[in-house]
């Protein structure tokens, strides 16, 4: 690793107090894949293992300056975006990517918390699908996200009709989903498997179907598991893995920092960001280094 110019990753994220999802779960990761870590912040929540109670917005101008203030001095070479709540957040950073080229876009459409508290307004919905979907090289929904998607894909976004309920239930429609999210909106799909009740087995959907099977680990610790996986993604591309290598080196990191036992919290605990991958991961990125 190069000490004066590191792989640079930002984040545009919402910030977790308690320190599992959000800004505070991106930058521990980027420190376990020791790039340099840069934070946009897009919402302050108020937040534990056990739920949301409060989210206080940051402003659309406040967002552009952020990003402004970044982008014009350090450039990163992957970005990350989880939580925006609004439509002026995804203005804000759709306006400023479209700007700036960033080499790799990682989008994880986060609308609603672990607990079950939506993260996204509506409007905001449709521009995310409308302005950021087609900017992203890959997009990270989970099941339920995926699922809402979809109703916009069928009931179009323009004129705003919806369709009662799409439902995800096995693989077969895992690999459909992802394939007409794809087609729609031009990005490469990686749908997580987290909500399936047998296995945790993630789907990449890139031309093709490449399935990333996983045993379901039985643990409480699922705070932020969708946040830490799509910033080690961007960081592992940072480092100069391919897409399939990233997700693959992502998911091992994920599962690790689910299996420690880390004991903290009252409710669904946190990832142990800090579990010891440099011999078992980062040596892995390095060579497949392009
Ligand atoms: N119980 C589990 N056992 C193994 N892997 C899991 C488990 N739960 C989630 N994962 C993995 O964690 C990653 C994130 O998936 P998940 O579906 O939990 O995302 P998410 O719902 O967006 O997360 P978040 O809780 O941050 O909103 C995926 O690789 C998924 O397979
Ligand atoms: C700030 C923030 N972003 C994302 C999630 C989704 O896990 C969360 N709970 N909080």
């Amino acid at each position: 690793m190069n000490r004066k110019n590191p792989p640079v990753v930002l984040t545009i994220a919402g910030s977790d107090c308690s320190g599992g999802a959000g800004i505070q779960a991106d930058l521990k990761t980027m420190s376990a894949f020791d790039v340099y870590g840069m934070s946009v912040i897009t919402a302050v929540t108020a937040q534990n293992t056990c739920g949301v109670t409060g989210v206080q917005n940051v402003t659309g101008e406040m967002i552009r300056l952020q990003l402004e203030a970044v982008m014009s001095d350090i450039m990163p070479d992957a970005v990350k975006i989880g939580m925006l709540a609004t439509a002026d957040a995804v203005e804000a950073v759709a306006d400023i990517l479209e700007k700036y080229h960033v080499e790799h876009v990682i989008l994880d459409p986060v609308m609603v918390s672990t607990s079950g508290r939506s993260l996204l307004e509506a409007e905001g919905k449709e521009q995310m699908l409308r302005r950021l979907f087609p900017l992203a090289e890959l997009v990270t929904p989970n099941i339920p996200e995926a699922e809402e998607i979809l109703k916009a894909v069928d009931g179009s976004v323009e004129n705003k009709q919806t369709v009662s309920s799409v439902q995800i239930t096995d693989q077969t429609m895992m690999e459909k989903a992802a394939q007409v999210i794809r087609q729609k909106y031009g990005c490469n799909v990686l749908l997580k498997g987290g909500h399936m009740t047998q296995v945790a087995d993630d789907l990449l959907y890139q031309i093709q179907a490449v399935w990333f099977p996983a045993q379901r680990i039985d643990c409480t610790n699922t705070h932020g598991t969708g946040c830490t996986l799509s910033s080690a993604i961007a960081s592992a591309l940072a480092r100069g893995c391919s897409l399939k290598e990233a997700v693959g080196i992502a998911k091992v990191y994920v599962r690790s920092a689910m299996s420690t036992g880390l004991d903290l919290g009252h409710g669904n605990g946190p990832l142990d960001h800090n579990w010891s991958i440099s011999s078992a991961v980062l040596s892995q990125s390095d060579q497949s280094s392009r």
